[in-house]
């Protein structure tokens, strides 16, 4: 058996037992097989007669004369034709044969024969039969038992070639769906890394301020329930846009990442450290007064700022909100940065003399 052969009969499960259960649905038999080899002779005598007929009637519809297409086409059409009708009147309707039929059936779906031109081809090649054996048999029992097994086996064609219009239709189907999928989790990926971008700051590695606000409202819930303060801490580096000027972008990038590391070095896991925009930063502490902040938070992050970075200096505002009482986010950020701004100019005062 030729390999592809094997796949496509596997393909729709089909076996030697399959065939014999396909007969019996139809009734077909023995009886049957007998009845149409005995017209052999008849039709092989009228063969290029019916086929003739068969493609003169098709091609003289305008939509199946296009589907057609060429005389090249054509000619192997009607070389398929008469191969096909000697094979309905062959006897042996085996796994061969099947094959044969489910071949067609892939051909027709592959070049667009819809099923409405496909079963009135079906319609007119049983009448043109049914019309010669009629002509050249005479009437009677053998020829009513032909014609009935003829019925038979065109219903057992029409199975065949149906079930593959439906296996490859169902296989498009998967092909869209999986190039879907496909599609789907490439977007879905883009997003992530997307939101992952934005989540954390690329430079400093922190939480960006998009979703300071989210961390605001579920640290200062968390501490609703347990009756705890919360404390916010806004930082400005000093005169950064002068360390700029003068030591480079770079050197500047350098100062923002060591703050950076920090703050997170500072603040305790459930804290989050926030780049707020440019050289401001906020630290919000969860379970921390104003002044636990500003003792053990803001004296460690001089401390070992001085170490790292000692030209650089920050300001920072802190300011406490609960137990008992809970600002809201927007203006828990606007004390805190109102006393940092306070902050940086009392210094600034004092620097100036
Ligand atoms: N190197 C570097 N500079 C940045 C970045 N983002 C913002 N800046 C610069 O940071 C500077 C912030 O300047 P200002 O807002 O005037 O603040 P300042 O110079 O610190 O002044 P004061 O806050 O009054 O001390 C601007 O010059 C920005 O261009 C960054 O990611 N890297």
């Amino acid at each position: 058996m030729h390999s592809n052969m094997k796949t496509l009969l596997e393909q729709m499960r089909i076996t030697e037992m399959e065939i014999g259960a396909r007969k019996r649905l139809l009734e077909f038999d023995d009886q049957d097989v007998a009845a149409l080899l005995r017209c052999r002779d008849h039709i092989e005598r009228r063969l290029d007669d019916i086929v003739e007929t068969f493609y003169g009637i098709q091609t003289s519809n305008p939509d199946i004369a296009s589907l057609i297409g060429d005389s090249d086409t054509l000619e192997r059409l009607e070389t398929a034709q008469r191969r096909y009708i000697m094979d309905l009147f062959s006897g042996a309707y085996d796994l061969e044969y099947t094959n044969n039929r489910l071949r067609i059936g892939l051909v027709h779906k592959r070049i667009g024969v819809e099923p409405k031109f496909y079963l009135s081809a079906v319609y007119l090649l049983h009448r043109l039969l049914v019309q010669n054996l009629n002509d050249t048999m005479e009437s009677g029992l053998e020829l009513q038992r032909a014609l009935l097994a003829l019925d038979k086996l065109i219903y057992f064609d029409v199975t065949l070639v149906f079930e593959t219009y439906i296996l490859s239709l169902v296989s498009e189907i998967e092909a869209v769906k999986n190039r879907t999928e496909e599609y789907a989790r490439a977007l879905e990926e883009t997003v992530a890394m997307r939101n992952g971008q934005l989540r954390t700051d690329a430079l400093t590695g922190l939480t960006t301020r998009r979703y300071l606000n989210e961390a605001l409202q579920r640290t200062v819930k968390a501490a609703q329930r347990r009756s705890e303060p919360v404390s916010l801490i806004f930082v400005d580096v000093d005169d950064f846009k002068g360390l700029n000027d003068r030591r480079g972008h770079a050197y500047g990038d350098r100062v923002l990442t060591e703050l950076g590391k920090v703050l997170l070095e500072t603040a305790r896991g459930e804290d989050t450290c926030v780049r707020y925009g440019g050289d401001e930063f906020c630290v919000l502490l969860a379970n921390s007064t104003e002044e636990q902040a500003e003792a053990a938070y803001c004296q460690r992050i001089r401390r070992l700022l001085a170490e790292r970075l000692p030209e650089v200096s920050i300001s920072m505002g802190v300011v406490q909100t609960g137990p008992d009482h809970f600002e809201d986010a927007d203006a828990l950020l606007k004390s805190a940065d109102r006393r940092m701004y306070l902050n940086k100019s009392a210094s600034k005062d004092v620097a100036a003399g």
